[in-house]
């Protein structure tokens, strides 16, 4: 069953069309991951199906329902979470505060229902000893965590990942990579659009490419990378 059915979305900013008629389907447990040149338009997808963003046309479902015109919180409450390109905590308050935000009005809970939870999350996210950190001081690697865990925390059935892997180091991809991979193995469905390339194909298992908005491969990410037309867009490589 599918998830998240998107059926011939279309936004445009004045004349440039940045989402042309995408119709994609992302299945119940899978993990694809969203490539393509800057300014290809793959954040505003994440706009469009988180309801950042309003479409000009076409459909959204999630999780059975239709939400297209559905406010960005009511999507969240059904499971709907993302995470940012450019982490954005609550700078002042720490790693968990940030953590009980997200759980208390992204899941609509009592902040005495999500404590523990909260803590599995850090556990989870490899930020548990960061618990009483001012989100503010963390390094790169640890805001990047944080904003994961800001979004799980939410609850989300479907987890959007934004350039999470961004401005890491090698080791430091690594690590994060592996976070993902167990969250993804432990049941929640991913969507994850990066720039680094080999930290995605280690994770997800169906790949789409988006060039001026539309998207013009989908498929196992071999097959992908190994297509005439994607190499020349999106690595600019002439075969
Ligand atoms: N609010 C907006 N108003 C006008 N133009 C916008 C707006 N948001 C995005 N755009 C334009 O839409 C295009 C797609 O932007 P988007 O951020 O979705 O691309 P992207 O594929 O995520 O790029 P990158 O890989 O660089 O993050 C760009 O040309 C961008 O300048």
């Amino acid at each position: 069953m599918s998830l998240l059915r998107l059926d011939n979305v279309c936004k445009s900013y004045g004349t440039l069309k940045v989402t042309d008629h995408v119709t994609l389907e992302v299945a119940e447990g899978e993990a694809l991951g969203i490539i393509g040149p800057n300014g290809a338009g793959k954040s505003t997808l994440f706009d469009l199906i988180t309801g950042r963003v309003a479409v000009d046309a076409g459909t959204i479902a999630f999780a059975g329902s239709d939400v297209t015109g559905r406010p960005a919180t009511h999507r969240c409450r059904l499971g709907l979470g993302r995470s940012f390109q450019i982490p954005r905590p609550f700078g002042r308050l720490t790693v968990f505060e940030n953590l009980v935000v997200g759980a208390a009005f992204g899941a609509s809970r009592s902040e005495s229902e999500v404590t523990d939870r909260c803590a599995d999350i850090l556990r989870r996210t490899g930020l548990l000893e960061r618990a009483n950190t001012a989100a503010n001081q963390l390094p790169l690697l640890q805001r990047k965590r944080l904003e994961l865990a800001r979004a799980l925390a939410t609850e989300p059935k479907l987890l959007l990942l934004d350039e999470i892997a961004g401005g890491l180091t090698e080791s430091e991809c690594r690590s994060l990579v592996e976070t993902i991979r167990a969250i993804h193995e432990g049941g929640t469905t991913i969507v994850w659009i990066e720039h680094v390339l080999h930290a995605l194909t280690s994770v997800v298992e169906r790949l789409v490419v988006l060039d001026f908005g539309r998207i013009i491969a989908d498929g196992k990410p071999d097959a992908v990378m190994a297509s005439r037309e994607v190499r020349e867009i999106y690595l600019g490589i002439e075969v």
